[in-house]
């Protein structure tokens, strides 16, 4: 028997046989923009989501995450600007006439009935016959794998499966488009990550385009095809994981995506490089950057304890602090030039770990630092 409250591996969802396939649709929103008052929540917002992408809105909180989705939704209009779906405008369409599947952080069920009934809803909305509903439902319940409680009331279930009732909810009538706003919010980290895989993999099954807002950055790692980073209303950067991680192309997105080091940096020529806090210049010739202030992006596990090699860079540091993470050790060290520094090791059996106090030779190579300027905030 399938236990329902232990956390899916994924495997169970993989051998539903999914027989459910919608086709995602293409979203486009086009120089959107809305105000409350005097503040702008969304500057002239344009993106083109693609057909069963999975499009992570991230952003810290009042970037203006929901803003852009509920003027998807329809739940609010927009000032100005146009929202496509499949090249049809949707900005004068009622919430319903738009057809999107939407799942929310707070679960919103309706408490008087069944998870049965719950997910059957969207379902009598659109009247189709009692036969296919109960066959559509229970195809559904096999997918988010809560079959054995189809007849219980929302109030007996833990945040997890509740959550997975709305999910339900959402998929049931095929939708080509999945709003996610927030929707594992307000669940514990294993439980969150356990149905960001479960979700992830659903919805590879069917196909439908997601747009997903959350302003944890591991998740949207984690979980999209595409990331859009809003700061304050406007897109600060658009990327797939990888792209946003490796190539930040701001201070702000190489500090919210990822941990890093951010130091100043200064071009004095184009492929000349110094990092006083490093206590380092160097030559790269793949670096464009102009001549100026930069800041330098490296990530703590392009630093490392090993000989250099050709045009690696040398740093000395003092270790600060090491914090055991199993496989991973994560050390502070200070730099001779003052500077407090984050650099990550991969444990291999019985490394003896260096201690407080103890001196180091970090090497880097120089295409591993990341030249990003720092762009002002705007106001709004
Ligand atoms: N109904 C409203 N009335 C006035 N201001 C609003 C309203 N809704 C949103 N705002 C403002 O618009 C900006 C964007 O809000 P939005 O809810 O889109 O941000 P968010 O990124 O989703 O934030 P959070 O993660 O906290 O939900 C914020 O400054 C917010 O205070």
């Amino acid at each position: 028997m399938v236990d329902v409250n232990k956390p899916s591996s994924g495997t169970l969802t993989r051998e539903a046989n999914l027989q459910t396939r919608s086709t995602g649709a293409t979203i486009e929103f086009q120089s959107v923009r809305k105000a409350y008052g005097s503040v702008k929540a969304l500057h002239d917002f344009s993106l083109t989501i693609r057909p069963g992408e999975f499009l992570t809105i991230l952003g810290s909180s009042g970037s203006g995450k929901t803003t852009a989705l509920n003027a998807l939704a329809g739940f609010s209009t927009a000032d100005s600007g146009d929202i496509r779906i499949d090249g049809r405008s949707v900005i004068d369409e009622p919430p319903e006439r738009r057809n999107l599947g939407m799942v929310f952080q707070n679960y919103s069920l309706f408490p008087h009935m069944s998870v049965f009934d719950n997910i059957a809803f969207p379902l009598r909305m659109r009247r189709m016959p009692r036969r296919d509903i109960k066959e559509r439902v229970e195809r559904v319940l096999e997918i988010v794998r809560l079959g054995p409680l189809a007849g219980r009331m929302p109030r007996d279930l833990s945040g997890g499966q509740q959550q997975r009732v709305a999910f339900a909810r959402a998929i049931v009538f095929e939708p080509p488009v999945l709003l996610m706003d927030e929707p594992l919010g307000a669940l514990d980290l294993k439980l969150r990550e356990a149905l960001q895989f479960e979700i992830k993999e659903i919805q590879h099954q069917l196909g439908c385009t997601v747009v997903y807002v959350t302003h944890d950055q591991r998740e949207a790692l984690a979980m999209s095809s595409r990331i859009v980073v809003l700061r304050d209303g406007r897109i600060e950067q658009v990327g797939t994981p990888s792209e946003m991680y490796d190539a930040p192309q701001s201070r702000f997105v190489a500090d919210f995506i990822g941990q890093t080091n951010l130091l100043a940096a200064d071009v004095a020529q184009p492929g000349s490089v110094a990092i006083p806090e490093l206590g380092i210049t160097y030559r790269e010739n793949t670096f464009t950057a102009r001549a100026g202030s930069w800041y330098a992006s490296i990530r703590p596990e392009k630093l490392q304890r090993r000989p250099a090699e050709g045009p690696d860079i040398a740093v000395s540091v003092t270790i600060q602090e090491a914090v055991f993470l199993g496989d991973v050790i994560e050390y502070s060290a200070r730099t001779d030039h003052g500077a407090l520094i984050h650099f990550r090791e991969q444990r291999r059996d019985r490394d003896r770990i260096p201690e407080r106090g103890e001196t180091a030779n970090l090497v880097l190579r120089p295409s591993d630092v990341v030249l990003v300027p720092d762009l002002p905030r705007t106001s709004r």
